[in-house]
């Protein structure tokens, strides 16, 4: 494929079945096609590096065809083998190109990508891999799954693995770019179900269940309702790989206690479902139960946080809606399903008083909508030279937007 090239991929909401999907429960989550990832791929200014710049993260780094020298074709063709985990080989080999990163946040983003990138891209240098998020990292908002599919889609382009042309991606391509996201999610956070990326590929919101063998199957929903939501962001950083593996050191310590929670968490998403399918006005307060209930599990699983709480509390208090936090929790966003007929006066003083007296951030946001695209070179060659400069300044979501944007901004995303 030739460079640049420009990939993208949505966030999401967990409506119902975060934590218990991990345990193959039933859940469903929606895409934010409006908070966004955004992978620019460049030739590299030094033909023997493997360059990535995150400046989301504030990290940049060169790998050198060298430092890759130990991970050889018998390493990545034993990963390429494995069907649900990760080679322990690769995995291994990666220890010392990583080791001199010490900051988390740094360590996972390069470990997803140099695991995805030897399985994808072998030991090709001279490229140059910047990403831009609109969506809040770490918030519980999908930015895990978001970089992990923009990446696959990527390098699936870029290498040959999804054919290099203009046309809008087939179902295999998809199917590509959502099992290479999900080894992307477990070298980010060990055990993830599968969700996230699912509905970062496809877009629109899915009905999703694992196996018990590892497997994935999920349901796309195409026409999502539209609900009055806020999504609330306590910018309390947490870790999802942290979170998942608390509840199940919780449910292996006390099984007769967790299993039934989780239990209880999959008939809640079976029965949402089921109201999403045909919601109207007689049994949208049925869909509000389930979102308290199901936030009252997530804080016996141990994972919501008092800054969370402070959002339910506030809504409960306020009679505006039900709240449940949503991701892994431990921080980061909550979603408020606002009842009908509540007051906009009352919804802007429930968003001013998250702002101003908790230093919050709140977002509007339709929920369904574009999963996973790209913009090919054709498509943006004369405008490279802004593009490339908004990813290498600190650019506002406004100004990422406007030029960005699926459906919004001025390029022509292929999907
Ligand atoms: N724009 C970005 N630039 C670099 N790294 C990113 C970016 N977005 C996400 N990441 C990576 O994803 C990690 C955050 O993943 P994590 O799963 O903890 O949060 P999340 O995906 O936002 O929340 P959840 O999994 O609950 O939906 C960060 O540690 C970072 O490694
Ligand atoms: C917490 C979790 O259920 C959702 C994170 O967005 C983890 C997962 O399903 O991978
Ligand atoms: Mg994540």
């Amino acid at each position: 494929m030739s460079l640049p090239l420009l990939t993208s991929a949505p966030g999401k909401v967990i409506i119902f079945g975060e934590h218990s999907a991990v345990f193959n429960e039933p859940a469903i989550a929606a895409s934010v096609s409006s908070l966004r990832t955004y992978l620019l791929i460049t030739d590299s200014s030094d033909k023997d590096a493997i360059e990535l710049d995150f400046p989301d993260i504030g990290f940049d780094h060169k790998w050198y065809g060298g430092e890759l020298a130990s991970v050889g074709e018998a390493i990545i063709s034993a990963a390429l083998s494995k069907k649900n985990e990760l080679g322990e080989e690769l995995v291994k080999a990666l220890e010392g190109p990583l080791s001199k990163l010490k900051d988390n946040l740094h360590y996972h983003a390069a470990f997803c990508f140099l695991y995805m990138y030897l399985c994808l891209c072998g030991t090709r240098t001279g490229v140059k891999f910047t990403v831009k998020s609109t969506s809040p990292i770490g918030a519980g908002l999908g930015s895990s799954a978001s970089i992990a599919v923009c990446l696959a889609l990527g390098m699936g382009k870029l290498q040959g693995h999804i054919p290099e042309d203009n046309k809008p991606l087939s179902e295999e391509a998809l199917e590509f770019v959502n099992k290479w996201s999900f080894i992307g999610e477990k070298c980010m956070h060990g055990t993830p179900s599968g969700i996230d990326n699912a509905v970062a590929t496809y877009g629109s919101a899915v009905l999703f269940q694992r196996s018990e063998n590892g497997d994935t199957k999920f349901e796309r929903i195409l026409d999502f309702p539209q609900m009055p939501m806020i999504l609330t962001d306590t910018r309390i950083p947490r870790s999802t790989k942290v979170l998942v593996s608390g509840v199940r050191d919780f449910v292996t310590r006390q099984p007769s206690v967790a299993q039934p929670i989780l239990t209880s968490m999959g008939h809640l998403a079976t029965k949402g479902a089921e109201i999403i399918s045909k919601l109207d006005d007689t049994n949208y307060d049925d869909l509000l139960e389930l979102v308290r209930v199901n936030h009252g599990l997530l804080v016996a699983l141990g994972v919501s946080h008092p800054g969370l709480e402070v959002i339910r509390s506030l809504s409960d208090t306020m009679g505006i809606g039900a709240t449940k936090l949503t991701g892994a929790g431990g921080g980061g966003c909550a979603l408020t399903l606002i009842n009908k007929k509540t007051p906009p006066e009352e919804i802007e003083k429930f968003k001013r008083s998250l702002e101003e007296n908790h230093k919050y951030r709140t977002f509007v946001t339709g929920l369904g909508g574009l999963g996973c695209c790209y913009v090919p070179a054709t498509n943006f060659a004369e405008s490279l030279d802004n593009v490339i400069n908004l990813f290498h300044k600190d650019s506002t979501r406004e100004e990422l937007d406007a030029m960005l944007l699926p459906k919004n901004g001025g390029l022509e995303w292929v999907y």
